[in-house]
């Protein structure tokens, strides 16, 4: 049987015959709730949050969102001197400022780049020889209509263009994110992708340019929608169940297989929160500490890995005191890479403030480097390290979201040449020179295995939670399906699955709030 309704709600229930009515149901039992269906994005941002004018309004045809009032501009290429500028508006009064600016004056056709004359629309002043795009919405970036000008990227044009649009009736200059805003407003992009642009904007290493291209392509938004439409489905037989649980027309074991679904959802939703960090550390990096005894050579570590000297190295046992980090690209992931002071007892004050420090660090780190002198393994500083952080964290089952560690004999140059491993009964371990530089590929190797383990293969498996935020929802969701599960009454368990189903909204910004948008949009840069 197939339902649906006016506002494109379809629930089939995979029988031929039309036992019940569910659009009652499910539309009016929740009042003041989205319809069933996440997809499209059914809840415009409010025009105030825009605030612009609410002047000339032009519906971009067939864009879910009606259009705001202002027209916006920015320069969205990056700043400063360089070869091609872009400047790009969208709103309603787009193709005004475009005929306002251009000579000859008639639009470009849509979508293709062609080469005018610039000049000020007040002064007359000519501004620059520039290709101009016209997008009419609603096949644009934003849906909105919009219109882009590649000017000559020195500055005076850039703010003569500027400034001559700011001259234009019905247009402003952009906030930061605005264009994007207007985008997910418009239904273009969910949130997840919107997060996904910021992300790429801001990726630095290999790993988070694909990992932010994979939730710019909506992997994650398709997940929780498939999710969502699950969870649908179930409500609807429960729902069919209370209304009609009686009707000897009601098929068989209706209820039986919604419980089904939401048990299969759970494990799936399950084994995704159990890649628990992996997609957050891979966003804002995993934390990596240097540790060791004194004179071990972690500092010496920290600048050969950081290629720069941000630790003081000397032979004097007990150099470093503080904390010291930098972020770093390991391997093609991103870290942060934190050198501490040598762990012993029996100091002055100031140095076991640093080793309290260290040990500190120590307990926040993802990936432990565990440095020990190859020459000096016997000495008491080395064996109390062995035993106390070493051998320890090695023997904790491995798991991918658990603490994990590298453990480096430093100064193999001072050891006889050839000979056989020395040390066969220490945990496994690599040999490495900082002096010479020997052993570093390996190290590299080795380094670039644990960090995919913490942060997980961006281009396999599936899409990775990257924020706290979809955690957090995904958890939300799961204790729901839980509270479903221990519900004695039909109706508490209907509910269950509204709240398990708002979380997914939120996921993917259907039941968008205004502070969660907020959060993301501040990421952006103006122009974008
Ligand atoms: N021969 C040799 N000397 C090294 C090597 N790595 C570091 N050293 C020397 O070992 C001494 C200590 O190095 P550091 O990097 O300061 O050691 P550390 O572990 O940071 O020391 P603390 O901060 O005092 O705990 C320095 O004199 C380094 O030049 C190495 O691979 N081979
Ligand atoms: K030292
Ligand atoms: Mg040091």
């Amino acid at each position: 049987m197939s339902l649906s309704d006016e506002e494109g709600i379809s629930v089939s229930l995979g029988s031929e015959n039309p036992v019940y009515c569910c659009r009652r149901n499910i539309i009016s039992l929740h009042p003041g709730e989205q319809p069933l269906c996440l997809f499209p994005w059914p809840q415009p941002i409010e025009e105030e949050s825009f605030r612009g004018p609410r002047s000339c309004t032009r519906q971009g045809s067939g864009a879910p969102a009606p259009s705001s009032g202002s027209t916006i501009f920015a320069l969205s290429s990056g700043q400063g001197r360089c070869g091609i500028a872009v400047i790009r508006t969208s709103g309603p009064s787009s193709a005004h400022a475009l005929r306002s600016l251009t000579a000859p004056q008639d639009l470009p056709p849509a979508r293709r780049a062609c080469l005018r004359q610039l000049s000020d629309p007040c002064s007359g002043e000519p501004l620059d020889r520039a290709l101009v795009l016209w997008f009419p919405g609603p096949q644009s970036f934003t849906g909105e209509d919009c219109a882009e000008f590649h000017v000559h990227g020195g500055p005076a044009v850039v703010s003569g263009v500027l400034q001559a649009l700011g001259s234009v009736p019905g247009l402003r200059p952009a906030e930061a994110g605005e264009f994007t805003r207007r985008a997910f407003a418009h239904g273009k992009l969910s949130l997840t992708e919107v997060e996904g642009l910021a992300d790429l904007i801001h990726a630095e290493t290999e790993a988070q340019r694909r990992q932010a291209l994979r939730q710019l392509d909506g992997e994650l938004g398709h997940l929780c929608h498939g999710w969502a439409e699950i969870l649908t489905k179930a409500l609807a037989h429960v729902e069919a169940y209370i209304d009609f649980g009686e009707d000897d027309n009601l098929e068989e074991g209706v209820l039986d297989q919604a419980t089904r679904e939401v048990r299969e959802l759970e494990v799936a939703l399950g084994a995704h929160l159990r890649d628990a960090r992996r997609g957050q550390r891979l966003r804002s990096g995993a934390h990596v500490v240097i540790a060791g005894p004194p004179n071990a050579g972690k500092s010496s570590l920290m600048n050969l890995l950081s290629r720069k000297p941000v630790s003081i190295v000397s032979p004097e046992p007990g150099t470093t005191r503080d904390v010291l980090e930098t972020p770093v690209d390991l391997a093609g992931f991103p870290t942060l890479l934190s050198d501490t002071a040598g762990l012993r007892e029996g100091v002055g004050p100031v140095e076991q403030e640093g080793v309290r420090r260290a040990q500190n660090r120590l307990e926040q780190a993802d990936l432990i480097l565990a440095v020990l002198d190859a020459s000096d393994l016997a000495s008491p500083s080395s064996c109390n390290f062995l035993d106390a952080v070493v051998i320890p964290t090695g023997a904790r089952s491995p798991s991918p979201s658990g603490q994990r560690l590298l453990l480096v004999l430093n100064k193999s140059d001072l050891l006889p040449s050839n000979g056989p491993d020395p040390n066969p009964d220490l945990p496994p371990h690599l040999l490495l020179s900082c002096l010479t530089g020997q052993g570093l590929d390996d190290l590299l190797e080795a380094l670039k295995k644990e960090l995919a383990i913490l942060c997980g293969d961006p281009s396999t498996g599936p899409p990775l939670l990257t924020r706290a935020r979809h955690q957090h929802h995904l958890q939300g969701c799961l204790d729901a399906l839980g509270h479903y599960k221990q519900a004695k009454d039909l109706a508490l368990a209907a509910e269950a699955l509204r709240v398990a189903r708002g979380h997914l909204a939120h996921l993917t910004g259907g039941g968008g709030t205004e502070e969660v948008l907020d959060i993301i949009f501040r990421d952006f840069c103006v122009g974008k």
